[in-house]
């Protein structure tokens, strides 16, 4: 594995893994005031502009046009991205699920934002200063959650169980997650362990939703572009440096093989039933798959954690 990431690392929105949340919300913002019905986060942009980076305000206020720095893939993709988990997280809610945890939520506004059905309880886990500036900064901004929301201060590498349940989970009943723009940031063992803990704490009915995608070298050499892109305009932030890269569990399959059954639809075609081009896609994002689906009725037993339990073959299912 390469990454120049260590253990215990730390960050907030404006440094580090941080920026990549910073960055996410400048992208919805720039698709936000295209003014189609795909998206529409009043949020993003002051979220950006009160994080400080100068550069990354002028584009999501509109100060400054997306130029080459943020071209038309990324937009139409953060359009598609967004409005995948915005149905996700709708159709959870419309069979009655009503807790629902955001793993890694950045600059997400959905708890402020989503027509949650009263009673949601909205569950939004990142790391402590993320968390923090989003309460406070929403707060000052005079912004109401939509949903009963709590924020859980944790790190996804170390033990966020014990943090979400503090925080009042309750894993006896259904709940809808999602790992959005999450998985390359974590190491490929944490990954797992974070999957299989959603596993575990997951009621039969319980929804996830997330990316998969091999592990890929060719992945650096698109961000390394990206990174050249932006220093040249004077923003130095090295992409690749954020990740880790390399090989890793595919999500999709690691899912399936612990009882979860997903369905799933690429990129490329996400674009296509959208109208969207890809072309200019540094990141080779039409490898990656959108997957959410439904945990299978059977409570799996702790013991099944690193192996599928009876009954499911070596091979992880096909994810259809
Ligand atoms: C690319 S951003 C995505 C944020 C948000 N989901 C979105 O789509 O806008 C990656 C997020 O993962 C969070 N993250 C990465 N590693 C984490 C870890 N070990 N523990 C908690 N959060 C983590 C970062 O703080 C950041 O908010």
């Amino acid at each position: 594995m390469m990454t120049t990431r260590q253990d215990g690392d730390s960050w907030d929105l404006a440094s580090g893994v941080g920026v990549t949340a910073t960055m996410a919300a400048m992208t919805r913002a720039i698709a936000s005031r295209e003014g189609d019905a795909l998206i529409e986060d009043p949020f993003a942009a002051p979220l950006v502009e009160a994080v400080g980076i100068e550069l990354l305000t002028r584009l999501a206020t509109g100060e400054q046009p997306p130029g080459d720095l943020v071209g038309r893939a990324a937009i139409d993709g953060a359009k598609a991205r967004t409005r995948f988990y915005d149905e996700f997280f709708l159709d959870a809610t419309a069979v009655g699920i009503r807790q629902v945890v955001i793993l890694a939520a950045g600059l997400d506004s959905r708890a402020y934002r989503l027509p949650w059905p009263a009673g949601t309880v909205v569950y939004e886990v990142d790391r402590p200063r993320v968390v923090e500036f989003k309460t406070r900064t929403l707060a000052g901004l005079g912004a109401e959650p939509t949903a009963q929301r709590t924020a859980v201060a944790a790190d996804l590498r170390d033990d966020w169980p014990a943090a979400l349940s503090a925080a009042g989970f309750d894993p006896a009943v259904p709940t809808a997650w999602s790992a959005e723009g999450l998985l390359g940031y974590l190491p490929p063992e944490a990954q797992d362990r974070m999957l299989d803990t959603v596993t575990e704490l997951s009621a039969p009915g319980s929804r996830v939703a997330t990316e998969s995608r091999p592990g890929n070298e060719e992945v650096k050499e698109g961000l390394d572009r990206v990174s050249a892109r932006w220093r040249a305009h004077g923003f130095d932030f090295d992409h690749a440096a954020q990740r880790y890269l390399g090989q890793r569990n595919e999500a999709a399959a690691y899912l399936a093989a612990r009882g979860w059954v997903l369905t799933g639809v690429s990129v490329r075609e996400l674009f296509a039933a959208h109208g969207f081009s890809l072309d200019g896609d540094d990141l080779g994002m039409s490898e990656v798959r959108y997957v959410s689906g439904t945990k299978a009725a059977e409570v799996l037993s702790r013991s099944t954690r690193s192996s599928p339990p009876p009954g499911v073959p070596a091979r992880p299912r096909r994810v259809v």
